[in-house]
């Protein structure tokens, strides 16, 4: 008698992240991949890693290499809570939760905030992750009216937010459409929600990856008690260390502790310890710039690549910071069905479908323009632009 493997309801409602499953193919080191937001490697500080790596390991060796809080490292969450505090947002650091990447803050969300049909708003198109990671839960989406500067606030309705459960947004330099919301809108989304009595999930990867280097005030600031706040070290020191963290009020923040116990019993005390050690004396500060500088010139690098290459008929924003550019192209592509051309002559992307909720709009494209050097670009973009024009001409 073989095993019988009989999968939940909620396993057989699982789906692939199209960012991974792309991500496979883009391994072949002939592969231009503009797919995921990998950080560009260039960023990662190595050698104020491995110092902090020997000073913990000198310093801390058990405790680093011990079980630890479910919350995270105390020195850690109090570093977050002062560094948010001098971007506006007052908060104790009892309000932290260090996480295994702010991935898992968006599983915790789920478990903690989502019943199957709840309400669940999101932004139009909104971050796959977010999307995915939710799903499991079973939440009714609702997708709000957005446009090139974010949520459209005064086209939301009272019936919009009637019984939503959270509203799930990415004021800074969204993902996928690279979007900053202003701030009039955000003034607008905190009022309108705290007048509802809707929390908002305020995602932040990407909010000092600015390249003129100024920041607008976060939504956590106008409403500690009304926002639920991630953020991540993934895009400002390294992905691979898997560190993100949450900021919510003390009770929903508890609920998150004990989903965490259940998933993990903790984030990596190593890695808590490392990053602890790295960001110590304003080194964030110092290295974040570079980053800025970089990613803002491989940007103006891909906007003059498809100025140069793509057809006429393409569509695309101009990024002020983050790591992408939406592009949207005319109804009948199916962005979709280009990747596998793409693939095929050694260039990838991520097609816009998996980035909706409802109704995807099958004729965007996400290109991440950080990870690979300017050359690659240029040989890339052209690719896609021959694809593109045929496509286009075959409509
Ligand atoms: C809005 C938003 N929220 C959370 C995350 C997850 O970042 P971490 O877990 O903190 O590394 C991300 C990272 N998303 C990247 C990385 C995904 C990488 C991957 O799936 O391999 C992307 O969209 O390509 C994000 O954009």
């Amino acid at each position: 008698m073989s095993t019988q493997f009989t999968l939940s309801g909620r396993a057989r409602a699982l789906t692939s992240s199209a960012i991974r499953e792309i991500l496979k193919v883009t391994e072949r080191p002939e592969v231009i991949s503009f797919a995921g937001g990998l950080p560009s490697p260039a960023t990662f500080p190595v050698e104020r890693m491995r110092e902090a790596t020997e000073k913990v390991l000198r310093e801390a060796p058990h405790a680093a290499l011990q079980y630890g809080p479910t919350e995270g490292y105390t020195p850690l969450r109090e570093w977050v809570a002062e560094r948010l505090g001098r971007n506006g947002a007052k908060i104790p650091a009892s309000r932290v939760l260090i996480t295994t990447g702010s991935q898992q803050g968006l599983d915790l969300l789920g478990k903690v905030l989502i019943d199957e049909g709840s309400k669940v708003l999101v932004e139009t198109p909104s971050y796959l992750g977010a999307l995915q990671a939710f799903s499991l839960f079973a939440p009714k989406f609702a997708s709000l009216p957005s446009d090139a500067q974010g949520i459209v606030t005064d086209q939301i309705t009272p019936a919009d937010l009637e019984g939503a459960r959270f509203l799930y947004c990415l004021p800074n330099f969204q993902n996928p459409t690279g979007r900053r919301m202003p701030l009039e809108r955000r003034k607008a989304l905190v009022e309108l929600a705290a007048r509802a009595g809707v929390p908002l999930v305020e995602d932040d990867p990407y909010g000092e990856l600015s390249y003129g280097g100024e920041a607008l005030p976060s939504l956590l600031s106008m409403n500690p008690d009304g926002v639920i706040y991630m953020g991540s070290f993934s895009k400002v020191l390294a992905p691979g260390l898997r560190l993100g963290y949450v900021v919510a009020p003390e009770e929903i923040l508890g609920k998150m502790v004990q989903a965490k116990q259940a998933a993990d019993l903790h984030t990596p005390s190593f890695s808590q310890r490392i990053v602890h050690e790295a960001v110590q004396d304003g080194f964030i500060d110092r290295h974040i710039p570079s980053i800025r500088s970089l990613y803002g010139a491989q940007c103006q690098h891909m906007l003059a690549a498809l100025e140069r290459e793509f057809p006429k008929e393409a569509r695309w924003n101009r990024p002020e910071g983050g790591m992408f550019i939406w592009v949207e192209l005319p109804e009948g592509i199916d962005t979709g069905a280009l990747l596998a051309k793409a693939i095929e002559r050694n260039v990838a992307f991520v097609p816009g479908a998996p980035f909706y909720a409802a109704e995807p709009r099958r004729n965007t494209l996400r290109l991440s323009f950080v990870t690979v050097p300017a050359e690659k670009i240029d040989q890339g973009i052209k690719v896609l632009g021959e694809l593109l024009k045929a496509e286009i001409a075959a409509l």
